[in-house]
């Protein structure tokens, strides 16, 4: 269960209810979240919840049809530099490097409060930021899975966001890889404090990653059925989590609702 949140959000969701044209009933319907500066924020269901749906609004590349947005006090109106978002597939140009990749979009955010050394100082930071400082002359053609969405992580916190939105970052990575990169965004969450809305199908991860964790039910119609707290100290160490009974406490209370609750449809629930 959740405790409810005092004051003001940082990222507030307000009410927010999405219907495409041509369909009947919403895909969203009063999605209402509050989340705080530094949080990290998971949200998981079913597959075509709309879970996507839902961080598109965010980031500004879809209109809510009812309710709306406001991050640090402003209302979102479309995309902008305040928030970066890193997608399954990574989208990187493919005929630039990887330095290139990420400098270019520093140089398209940050020119007016960068000089141009200054500028190159930030791409290799952000380089070294996800380890990748090696392979920086290398073009996303010629590196692993990992390595490029590491690029598309360091190119996403280049720009300074407000609020980095993942929207299944390690979805497509094998199982090795992917625990390295959830290691490398917690370190990174550590480190910079960045307000992190992530969204996931993958319960260990949202549970090894995750302030609070949010689940849907399914669509059409979603609402959030529930938001859990995960009270578990960072930094956390997932070896040490496999055995810690709030780890596997939590782990259950979010397959229970996925599972049980709300199973998917057509599905016969465990
Ligand atoms: N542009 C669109 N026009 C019409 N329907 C859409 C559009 N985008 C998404 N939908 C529908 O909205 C629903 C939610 O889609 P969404 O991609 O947000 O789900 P999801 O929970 O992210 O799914 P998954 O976990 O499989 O990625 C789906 O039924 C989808 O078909």
């Amino acid at each position: 269960m959740s405790k409810p949140i005092t004051g003001p959000a940082f990222l507030d969701i307000s009410d927010v209810t999405i219907a495409f044209p041509r369909s009947r009933v919403p895909v969203l319907n009063g999605v209402d979240l509050k989340i705080r500066r530094g949080e990290y924020v998971s949200v998981i269901g079913h597959s075509g919840c709309g879970k996507s749906t839902l961080l598109n609004v965010v980031a500004g590349l879809l209109p809510a049809t009812s309710g709306g947005v406001v991050l640090d006090g402003r209302e979102v109106s479309g995309p902008g530099p305040d928030r970066a978002v890193v997608f399954q597939n990574h989208s990187l140009l493919p005929w630039l490097t990887c330095y290139e990749n990420i400098r270019l979009a520093v140089d398209q955010t940050l020119s007016r409060a960068m000089s141009r050394a200054e500028r190159h100082d930030w791409t290799m930071e952000n380089l070294a930021l996800v380890r990748m400082t090696g392979a920086k002359d290398k073009r996303p053609g010629e590196i692993s899975g990992g390595m490029k969405q590491r690029i598309g992580i360091a190119r996403a916190l280049a720009i300074k966001p407000k609020v980095l939105l993942l929207d299944e970052p390690f979805g497509a990575l094998d199982a090795l890889t992917r625990a390295h990169l959830q290691d490398q965004v917690m370190a990174i969450h550590a480190s910079l404090g960045t307000t992190v809305m992530m969204i996931t199908h993958d319960v260990d991860e949202a549970v090894l990653l995750s302030d609070r964790i949010v689940m849907l039910t399914n669509g059409p119609n979603a609402r959030i059925g529930e938001i859990l707290d995960v009270d578990l100290p960072r930094p956390r160490d997932r070896l040490e989590l496999v055995a810690d009974p709030r780890f596997i406490a939590a782990r259950a209370h979010v397959l229970a609702f996925l599972h049980h609750r709300h199973a998917a449809p057509g599905m016969v629930a465990a």
